[in-house]
């Protein structure tokens, strides 16, 4: 297999402009067959566009994109039924139940998941008989993701899957991504929940105000703001001694009333560890009090890269 047939979604200096507004701009993304892929970003980011232009709802003002080897621009009917697209906002299913929704959905595949089963993964075996108007808010987004998904697609497009669900709701529709992963498939969803991403994503990209800032596995987006590691303790004294400089930058605060706490930020946590530990016992400390280690996170990166992108707005 070449390198090329392994890439499901090949995007280069995407662009779309509303007028002289670019909602996208510049944007190159991979995503690779049986990959999960997030694309996060806040309100307004450019993730329903590039969604759109990807499954070929939207053209494009500029640039180069490939899905399942195919430009969404010619819209050839073998390649649509390829894919599985959940969009943000879905049209009415008229006066019919959930059953003839889904039924009806899978009745343009050749080979649909079966309507009862794909009701019982979504959570809606309770109203298969019911009105569609009748359900609310979330069970409505449970329908639409079985709609999507019914033709089993090999890359499932999935726009703010979880939004508006409970609790419950979202763990069944992040099952139903896992599922999708077991059989193989590529998945692309937008959200601005990290901890979906987190759950859910082999490599995320964050997007903001139209651009690609990052893209990486989770825990390479943990270290992209160039965040150090925080490792934080008390009832040491002149913890400096055995940190050098170089291994990472030492600060105490003094809280009134209570022991001072030292912070240190390090790009060696191990290595300062391995000192911090001998020199405590020293101390006649087996056990640091309020030992922690932070590790940048996502939500670390995510926060940094948006702030650092409103600010030179
Ligand atoms: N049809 C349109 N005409 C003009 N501007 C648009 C249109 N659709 C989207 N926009 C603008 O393009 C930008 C990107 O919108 P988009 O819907 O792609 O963002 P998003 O990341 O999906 O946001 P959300 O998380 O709120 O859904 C926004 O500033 C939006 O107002």
């Amino acid at each position: 297999m070449t390198v090329t047939d392994d890439l499901h979604i090949d995007v280069h200096g995407l662009r779309k402009m509303y007028g002289d507004f670019p909602a996208v701009d510049s944007v190159d993304m991979q995503v690779r067959k049986g990959e999960v892929f997030a694309l996060l970003g806040p309100n307004g980011a450019g993730k329903t566009t590039t969604v759109e232009v990807l499954v070929g709802v939207r053209d494009r003002s500029a640039g180069t994109v490939a899905v399942l080897g195919e430009d969404p621009r010619r819209d050839a009917r073998s390649w649509r039924n390829r894919l599985g697209v959940v969009p943000q906002n879905t049209g009415d299913y008229l006066d019919l139940t959930v059953r003839e929704v889904v039924s009806h959905f899978g009745s343009f595949y050749s080979d649909p998941i079966p309507t009862d089963e794909l009701i019982s993964m979504v959570g809606l075996t309770s109203k298969a008989r019911a009105k569609t108007t009748s359900l609310s808010g979330g069970q409505r987004r449970r329908l639409d993701v079985a709609v999507g998904v019914v033709g089993r697609p090999e890359l499932v497009f999935l726009d703010e899957p979880t939004t508006g669900l409970d609790p419950e709701a979202r763990r069944e529709a992040w099952d139903l991504v896992n599922y999708f992963r077991e059989l193989g498939a590529t998945t692309v969803l937008t959200t601005h929940y990290l901890d979906e991403a987190e759950a859910l994503a082999d490599r995320a990209g964050i997007i903001a105000a139209g651009k690609m800032l990052t893209v990486g596995t989770i825990a390479e987006l943990g270290r992209t703001a160039g965040a150090a590691t925080l490792i934080s303790l008390t009832g040491l004294p002149q913890v400096e001694r055995v940190i050098p400089r170089e291994l990472g930058l030492v600060e105490t605060t003094r809280p009134d009333d209570r022991a001072p706490i030292t912070t240190i930020s390090t790009d060696h946590a191990t290595e300062v560890l391995s000192r911090l530990i001998p020199y405590a016992r020293e101390h006649g400390c087996h056990e640091i009090p309020g030992l922690s280690v932070h590790r940048p996170t996502l939500e670390d990166t995510y926060l940094r890269l948006i702030q650092r992108e409103d600010a030179k707005r």
